[in-house]
């Protein structure tokens, strides 16, 4: 075997089919089930969202009903839940907790073992539901918060804020959540999902292939990367009182000296997308409301700075961690919280795969050319 025949990363390699979504770095553009991401995020809900990745179509209006109505009776933080993020010190990194919680919801499931296409959807929905409260709760312990119950007459987005911040959230914050929250939560066999699927493939459980992707996911090559965006930022130095222009002037002065270090700026690139990430324009859009709606236009100074230099100096653009980042930063969440709100979004995208590979499964496992050494004695 030559150096060439090694895909390293696996890069540009095809290694099934999936029609759940549709990355086409051409037309810079991502389907979900047939549907522009772009069109969902500015019509439908989350709940919607999800109910069209998991079973191929929107639902109707029976079919979401029932489904709002599992969501919200499904919400509360499950006592052994509680009991072991209580456990755990928060010295400990968020994506540890939510790593472990999804461990104990999957030993606590009474259906874990059972894979039909049933008790899986079933498993999927408990997890899109139990999810959120596991963030808040974290969120508000590490504030030294009491935590608040969910409330049945929210909706899912709603719901989130509420128990995180323990207000009612106004309008404008709900629809930047719920945008995040739709754009997030498919990416066809990116690295996470990928780690659900080779786990999927050895028959193992649903929560098993969730719990490994979270593992993945943690990563700041992947998702870790929308709170390591904030560490850039706050590496520049978030100053409110700046202009927009000064905010741009610093973040370029930054990049270009980041740029000449060699170094990798988390937010930027992609592996498939090499001329922009067809979700940034609408999560964009999103910051951008936010910035309206607290008055923090010095931090969209910083974002465009760093971005045009990146432009300049290299073309390479930015990624969704990019604009939502510093979105769930105005939002209220600590910068450690970012990676976990991704979880509760792409819960969706990887359950949907972890049903796929199961309805047509093969064991995953590629071939390694060995460069050990040679066989010897003992
Ligand atoms: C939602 C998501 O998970 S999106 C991804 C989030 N991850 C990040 O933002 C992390 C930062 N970005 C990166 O590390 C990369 O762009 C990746 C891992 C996402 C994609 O990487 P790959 O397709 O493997 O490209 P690779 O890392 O080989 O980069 C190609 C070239 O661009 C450069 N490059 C790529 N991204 C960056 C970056 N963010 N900053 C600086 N240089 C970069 C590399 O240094 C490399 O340059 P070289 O050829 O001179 O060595
Ligand atoms: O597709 C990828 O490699 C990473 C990504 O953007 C995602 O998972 O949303």
């Amino acid at each position: 075997m030559t150096e060439n025949e090694i895909k390293k990363g696996l890069a540009g390699i095809v290694v099934d089919y999936t029609a759940i979504s549709k990355v086409n770095p051409e037309t810079n553009s991502l389907l979900y089930r047939g549907y522009p991401v772009q069109d969902l995020a500015a019509q439908k809900s989350f709940e919607e969202v999800a109910l069209l990745l998991w079973t191929g179509e929107l639902p109707g209006a029976d079919e979401l009903a029932e489904f709002v109505a599992f969501e919200r009776a499904h919400r509360t933080l499950d006592a052994e839940v509680k009991a072991a993020i209580d456990l755990l010190p928060t010295t400990c990194h968020p994506m540890d907790v939510g790593r472990t919680a999804v461990s104990v919801l999957g030993a606590l499931h009474p259906e874990a073992e059972d894979s039909s296409p049933e008790a899986e959807l079933e498993k999927a929905k408990s997890l899109f539901a139990k999810f959120p409260a596991v963030v808040a709760y974290d969120q508000r312990r590490r504030r030294g918060q009491d935590p608040v119950e969910p409330r049945e007459d929210l909706d899912y987005a709603q719901n989130f804020l509420w128990m995180t911040f323990g207000e009612e959230p106004v309008a404008e914050v709900v629809d930047a959540f719920r945008v995040s929250m739709v754009l997030y939560a498919e990416h066809s066999f990116n690295a996470s999902t990928f780690t659900a699927r080779v786990i999927t493939s050895t028959l193992a459980d649903l929560h098993s292939a969730v719990t490994g992707a979270i593992g993945a996911l943690k990563g700041p090559l992947h998702g870790g990367a929308n709170e390591a965006v904030m560490h850039t930022f706050d590496e520049i130095g978030v100053r409110p009182d700046e202009s927009r222009e000064e905010a741009a002037a610093r973040a370029k002065e930054w990049m270009e000296q980041a740029l000449a270090e060699k170094k990798k700026v988390m937010g930027f690139g992609h592996r498939v997308y090499k001329h922009g990430d067809s979700r940034v324009p609408t999560m964009k859009q999103a910051l951008e409301a936010m910035v309206a709606h607290y008055g923090r236009a010095e931090l969209m100074g910083l974002y465009d700075g760093l971005e045009q230099a990146m432009d300049e100096a290299k073309g390479i653009k930015p990624n969704l961690d990019y604009p939502a980042g510093p979105t769930y930063h105005l939002m209220g969440f600590a910068t450690e919280m970012f990676t976990p709100l991704f979880i509760a979004s792409r819960i969706v995208g990887w359950t949907a795969h972890v049903m796929e590979q199961r309805a047509a499964n093969a064991l995953i496992r590629p071939l390694a050319a060995y460069n050990g050494p040679d066989q010897r004695e003992l």
